[in-house]
């Protein structure tokens, strides 16, 4: 058959609501968006909730999920839903990992590094909690905590509430036999939680100040974020790492013989860290000191490199991926994002895993991110992106493109309105340059999102007359489904980004694979 070329575009962060403020996905100027969605085939599918295999519809939407469901048009209970049932039914306290830990740390201390909100994108601090609880009835005596303040996928200055309610828990639990406390900390997008090899110097700095203790010294955790936000007025994801301390020594450095849990049960910003632990050959920083410790991660995070070797909760298997199958089918595809979401459409598209299928048939490209505040250059790499994307469109050497614009999702985190507005347009602007690169190439072009967060870049207000907050994080809004250049029309029904990939493969021409969940294509 005479295929078309297939250019399927996630717009990352782009949702779609009726809400007017802060709806920087409504307010930006997008000729194009909006030509797309007034004549061509479109609907909103859902990108949020049990459609893509989080615990509930009040769980926001995130680019892991939302990759895993494109990439394999299935819906997988994600991790954050495994390591729930996991605690309901005690199974994670049964397992060979745990008791290892457990057993290692007796004598010594067992720690646990993590974000500490209940985001539900890479943690749940009831998951921690409840890991406490159960190291002290198993008779460890000593715990510290090295906490990773959020204000991304929960309020940005909301790290007292979680602070708080850890160290009731911590002064709960306190008594002759158990002496428990958080003992280092900083703000997740400064320390510990780079992704993708963006910005290794993060997790040094995590290194210093989890490991080593070192860094600014602070009598209390309070003391730390109140005192950062009084000369940095920044959101809690950008406060700077700190070392709580009593008479200048740290409380809890990581030490020889020690057992140390990352309860992130997200892999693409745990995957660095990690390997700082594990490997005995590392040179992505000088460690100064690698302490012999038993490591273990909520799950493991990379299934291709088994990193980490140890972990408490069985990731879901993703298998029958969308990336197998049109390998099987001999079909050509071609990836490409910038750094910050390279490995969504690469690691989180196969189902968290980081090698291909088929070198010859797969070619994946990276344009290096800037490393600076996202709202500081809201065009992002862009034009870059695009002027790669358009070489290889008209190459005619791919049958299938994928690629991912971070804009709306990177510069939304950052909670400016203004910034957002311009990722927006930068989008748009690469859209029109794209449609006009499938015109030439007779391609077929589907454009969709991931899940939202520019669509509202606004808290909601307690009180109408309150000034508004800035939002950060991500929203439970359906994301557009638009296709373009085929003579297709859309059925009516209740989907969701698992329909994707089956619609996709019919787009091009091929049968979709048992196990998939239906096309949206109607039936000629
Ligand atoms: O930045 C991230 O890690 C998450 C938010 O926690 O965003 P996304 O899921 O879009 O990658
Ligand atoms: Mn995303
Ligand atoms: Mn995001």
């Amino acid at each position: 058959m005479n295929r078309k070329p297939l250019v399927l575009v996630v717009m990352d962060g782009v949702g779609l609501t009726d809400k007017d403020n802060g709806n920087a996905v409504k307010h930006a100027y997008t000729p194009n968006l909006d030509a797309l969605m007034a004549t061509c085939p479109n609907t909103k599918i859902k990108a949020h909730g049990t459609a893509v295999g989080l615990p509930s519809d009040a769980d926001m939407g995130n680019s892991e999920v939302g990759h895993n469901a494109l990439g394999c048009g299935q819906i997988y209970s994600q991790g954050a839903k495994l390591v729930n049932e996991s605690i309901e039914t005690g199974a994670i306290y049964t397992s060979d990992t745990w008791k290892e830990l457990i057993a290692n740390a007796k004598g010594h201390t067992l720690h646990f590094l993590g974000l500490l909100s209940d985001g539900n994108v890479h943690s749940h601090i009831k998951h921690l909690e409840a890991m406490i609880r159960e190291a002290k009835k198993e008779g460890v005596e000593r715990v510290r905590l090295h906490v990773l303040l959020d204000g991304r996928d929960v309020p940005e200055t909301s790290a007292l509430i979680y602070v708080e309610e850890i160290e009731n828990l911590l002064a709960e639990l306190s008594d002759s036999t158990f002496d428990a406390k958080i003992a280092s900390g900083g703000g997740r997008m400064v320390i510990t939680m780079d992704r993708y090899e963006a910005n290794w110097n993060m997790v040094e700095k995590g290194w210093h100040i989890h490991v080593l203790g070192e860094g600014r010294q602070f009598a209390s955790t309070k003391e730390a974020i109140e005192t950062y936000r009084n000369e940095l007025h920044c959101s809690d994801q950008d406060l700077p790492g700190f070392v709580i301390a009593e008479n200048g020594q740290p409380l809890g450095t990581i030490e020889d013989g020690d057992s140390v849990i990352l309860f992130n049960f997200r892999g693409d910003r745990a995957i660095e860290i990690s390997k700082a632990f594990e490997m005995a050959n590392f040179d992505a920083f000088d460690r100064v000191r690698f302490p012999k410790v038993v490591y273990a991660g909520m799950l493991q995070y990379d299934g291709d490199l088994h990193i980490p070797e140890k972990f408490l909760v069985t990731p879901p298997h993703i298998t029958n991926t969308l990336s197998e199958y049109l390998v099987k089918k001999g079909i050509r595809s071609y990836a490409i994002s910038e750094t910050q979401k390279f490995g969504h459409v690469t690691y989180f598209w196969n189902g968290n895993r980081s090698e291909k299928f088929d070198e010859k048939l797969e070619t994946w490209v990276e344009i290096p991110s800037d490393v600076v505040p996202f709202e500081q250059r809201p065009w992002m790499k862009g034009a870059e992106i695009s002027d790669e994307l358009i070489k290889a469109i008209e190459s005619g050497d791919y049958d299938f493109y994928r690629v991912n614009y971070p804009n709306g999702d990177m510069v939304g985190h950052t909670g400016n309105y203004e910034a957002t507005i311009i990722g927006m347009e930068t989008v748009d602007l690469c859209l029109k340059r794209l449609m006009d690169a499938c015109d030439k190439a007779g391609a077929i072009m589907i454009v969709t999102a991931d899940h939202g967060n520019a669509d509202e870049m606004e808290e909601k207000k307690k009180n109408p007359e309150d000034k508004a907050k800035p939002k950060t994080s991500h929203t439970l809004n359906p994301v557009p489904f638009i296709i373009r250049g085929a003579d297709i029309e859309l059925k009516d029904g209740d989907f969701g980004l698992s329909n994707v990939a089956a619609t996709a493969v019919e787009l091009m021409g091929l049968e979709v694979p048992e196990g998939w969940n239906e096309s949206m294509l109607a039936k000629k």
